[in-house]
């Protein structure tokens, strides 16, 4: 039985699949009043919910973290991948919606439709105290041509106006085909009658509109946010209002959420909603049961789509990775533990059909395998990258054409302290894995269960000497693969055996002149 906690308001619809699944409980709380948060698999929010460290902390059983919606500000995505916790979105769901709720914001704003609207309702007629600005012919500044931005885009266009963005990660191709203006901050700043921001909140979108940016737009400019409070500096904007370089300003959102700061809203010219732009009925059964299905999927050892802190990986893609994956985190497990020792790089190459693939993903994978091996703590692919460069292990991974002769191979170097580590796999469809090359030597087997490696002088005897101290402490051999360099050189041998082997039965083996290391690993 899994557990989902929901602690913000996520339509009951959107959510139909997790709570008609019987291997699922689903409870509806504030995190405030759950005390068994332990519990939980898996935590489902809105932007009410801050999942900060302390929570996270808290969540000891917490698996993965679904915003229903885009902007992930209020999850400390930094901590939930120290945690391992994976944090995914549904980044369009809500996409029409808050792009029409910024074309109201932007219409009420320049016709003064909320004053106009009191003012009728409190008995008055006051037609001239509301002339307006047509929105034909002006110019629109989108700061952020993402998702909503675009669809803004088109809207402005179909109303007759032209468009400047600003976007820093913007290609011209894809300007051209919106028929927008592409240019730089300052020119949008400077040439815009309007401006919108459609940004994610980030250290270097907090504050883009403060005192100096303000203060290179026109006068009498319009400015709105219906992005992320913090994006448009309340203080500055304050400034700017009281000496009427702003005309007007339309705020979906807060720097603090319900906004405290009173001064801001008392402006006459300031017109605000209370965080709506996702609020339809339409986008939140589109983001409920986005992250209802991605959940459900995740819980059940499928990919998720929209990881923030993981590869995005389809299913179809996944299925071509899981091998590989798999076979990776045995590589991880088996370095570690012939390589009992600190390590300092780990080297990854990737050769043939595998190096198609999210590689970084194969890589986390043996990553998540070698730490498994000598963390305490939960490792998993999410927090298998961060953990190793705080343990001060670099990685790197490369893509190379062929060498290997194999289909796809997944060569491995782990440089330690006092020696190096290396082994080349290969996965076989309808045959399996195979370890093909263990430090150097040609090897053929299959990586599973006990292993016993040694390392000897390729002479008569010694294969023998080896069986003969197996079957004495009666462990049964399964497989056994020997390789060697050199006729009467330095060689090696992989026995799979039945029973766990014991360190008797090492030293056993090691007092022979010609073995000259033994290790079990276990796989
Ligand atoms: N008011 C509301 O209810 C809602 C608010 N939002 C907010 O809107 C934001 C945007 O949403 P989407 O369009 O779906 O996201 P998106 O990720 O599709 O687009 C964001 C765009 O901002 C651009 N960008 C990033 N840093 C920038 C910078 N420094 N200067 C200029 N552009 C920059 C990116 O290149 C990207 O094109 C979300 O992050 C969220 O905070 C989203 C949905 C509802
Ligand atoms: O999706 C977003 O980023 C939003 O801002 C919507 O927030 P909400 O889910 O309405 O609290």
């Amino acid at each position: 039985m899994f557990h989902v906690l929901v602690s913000d308001s996520i339509s009951s619809d959107g959510l139909a699949p997790l709570l008609n699944d019987e291997n699922i409980n689903v409870v509806q709380k504030k995190v405030s009043e759950v005390d068994d948060l332990e519990k939980y698999d898996a935590l489902l929010v809105r932007s009410a919910t801050k999942v900060t460290e302390e929570l996270l902390q808290k969540m000891t059983n917490l698996k993965i973290v679904a915003r229903a919606g885009v902007g992930v500000d209020n999850i400390d995505v930094e901590a939930a991948t120290k945690y391992g916790v994976v944090v995914i979105n549904a980044p369009d769901g809500n996409t029409i919606s808050t792009a029409e709720h910024t074309f109201a914001m932007m219409a009420s704003l320049v016709r003064h439709i909320p004053q106009a609207n009191v003012s009728v309702k409190s008995g008055e007629w006051n037609r001239s105290a509301f002339l307006g600005t047509e929105l034909y012919g002006k110019s629109l500044g989108i700061i952020g041509l993402g998702r909503i931005g675009s669809e803004i885009a088109k809207r402005a266009k179909a109303f007759g106006m032209n468009v400047l963005v600003f976007d820093p990660f913007l290609t011209k191709d894809r300007a051209q085909k919106l028929g927008v203006n592409s240019c730089k901050l300052d020119e949008v700043l400077a040439q815009a009658d309007i401006i919108t921001v459609h940004t994610p909140l980030t250290k270097e979108t907090r504050g883009l509109l403060g005192k100096e940016n303000i203060g290179k737009t026109k006068k009498g400019v319009y400015l709105l946010n219906c992005a992320r409070g913090g994006i448009i500096d309340e203080e500055a904007l304050i400034h700017y209002l009281e000496i009427g370089h702003v005309k007007g300003v339309a705020l979906d959102v807060f720097e603090v959420e319900p906004p405290v700061n009173r001064k801001l809203l008392d402006f006459e010219q300031v017109i605000a909603t209370p965080h709506l732009g996702a609020s339809t009925k339409e986008a939140q059964l589109n983001v409920a049961s986005q992250v209802a299905e991605e959940v459900l999927k995740f819980l059940n050892g499928k990919p998720v789509t929209n990881s923030i802190n993981l590869p995005t990986l389809t299913k179809d893609i996944f299925d071509k990775i899981q091998p590989f994956y798999k076979l990776a985190k045995k590589l991880g497990q088996l370095a570690s533990q012939y390589m009992k020792e600190p390590v300092q790089h780990i080297g990854i190459v990737y050769e043939g059909t595998v190096a198609e693939l999210e590689t970084s993903f194969i890589t986390k994978a043996f990553l998540a395998g070698f730490l498994g091996e000598r963390v305490d703590s939960t490792v998993n692919e999410v927090n298998a990258g961060l953990m190793a460069k705080e343990r001060g292990i670099s990685f790197s991974e490369k893509i190379a054409s062929n060498g290997s002769g194999y289909a796809n191979c997944i060569a491995v170097q782990v440089d330690g302290d006092h020696r190096t580590f290396s082994v080349k796999a290969t996965y076989i469809p309808n045959y399996g894995e195979r370890i093909v090359d263990l430090n150097g030597f040609d090897i053929d087997f299959y990586p599973a269960g006990e292993v016993l490696y040694v390392e000897h002088i390729d002479k008569p005897g010694v294969i023998g000497r080896v069986g003969k101290v197996l079957g004495d402490h009666g462990v049964n051999i399964a497989t056994m693969q020997v390789g060697r360099k050199n006729i009467g050189g330095e060689a090696i041998m992989v026995l799979t055996c039945d029973k766990l082997i014991d360190d008797q039965l090492i030293e056993a083996l090691v007092q022979f002149d010609d073995i000259v290391s033994a290790k079990t690993i276990h796989l």
